[in-house]
């Protein structure tokens, strides 16, 4: 049985009275494809930014990678990758310029991120327009990129906020093909999605309502709980009950 990357006890964020995230519990294994799903405004955003420390938690406790999320959250940030819909690529710097300007974030040497750019401009069949602004590729492949950006220093998790957002079924399942040979690589993915399909590809789910977690199993073991077939309609019937 593999080990524990993350580990999560009654972890709480109020913001003044209003408690967004209401002491949450729960362990990611190391390797793991992790769902972390809720209606919007559940506290999603909120609790993967007090594990990736880049928001002090009110009260509970919680490692990441070793690290405590109070105490050490420069630790954490040096062993984890970010992507979000937000928190993006630079869309007025090339392909080439996005990934000097974070290997360099991220503490890369500059042979290593020259070498591991080079291979990832590859890989990503990007070596015609590596040398093209952001803002002239599509969207997709701006998220493929900065997938790939942000597992670019080989980090122990990689934290998705809504990764897939706005792109059409088939450049996600693309998508999904890179969080998958990450996953087989070793890299833990801690993963947001409003798309119940891709619920379906994650080893073990948890579902958050009104800052706290109401469901936490497996795919399968869901389903089997709510006597339904679907992601789609355990997420129905634990969000909405
Ligand atoms: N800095 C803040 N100050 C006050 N309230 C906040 C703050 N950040 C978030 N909230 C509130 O906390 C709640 C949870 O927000 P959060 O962004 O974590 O939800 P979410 O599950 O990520 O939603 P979405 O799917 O829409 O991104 C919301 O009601 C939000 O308005």
């Amino acid at each position: 049985m593999s080990s524990s990357i993350i580990e999560v006890e009654n972890l709480t964020k109020r913001f003044g009275t209003f408690k967004a995230v209401d002491s949450i519990s729960l362990e990611v294994k190391q390797g793991e494809i992790f769902g972390f799903l809720g209606a919007n405004g559940a506290g999603k955003t909120t609790a993967m930014k007090m594990l990736s420390g880049l928001l002090s938690p009110t009260s509970g406790k919680a490692v990441v990678a070793g690290f405590d999320v109070f105490k050490q959250q420069n630790q954490i940030k040096k062993s984890i990758g970010y992507m979000s819909q937000r928190f993006s690529l630079y869309d007025d710097l090339t392909i080439k310029e996005n990934i000097r300007f974070y290997g360099g974030i991220y503490g890369l040497k500059r042979k290593q991120w020259k070498e591991k750019g080079e291979a990832l401009v590859r890989r990503l069949g990007l070596d015609e327009v590596e040398g093209k602004l952001l803002k002239d590729l599509p969207l997709g492949w701006k998220q493929k990129l900065a997938f790939s950006i942000a597992i670019l220093h080989d980090p122990k998790i990689v934290f998705l906020d809504e990764p897939t957002g706005g792109v059409d079924p088939i450049t996600r399942r693309q998508f999904w093909e890179m969080i998958y040979e990450a996953a087989h690589d070793g890299i833990t993915v801690f993963v947001t999605t409003h798309y119940m399909d891709e619920a379906e590809y994650c080893d073990r789910i948890s579902m958050m309502v009104d800052g706290r977690v109401e469901a936490y199993d497996t795919p399968e073991g869901l389903k089997k709980k709510y006597g339904v077939k679907t992601m789609n309609e355990v997420f129905i019937k634990v969000a909405r009950p």
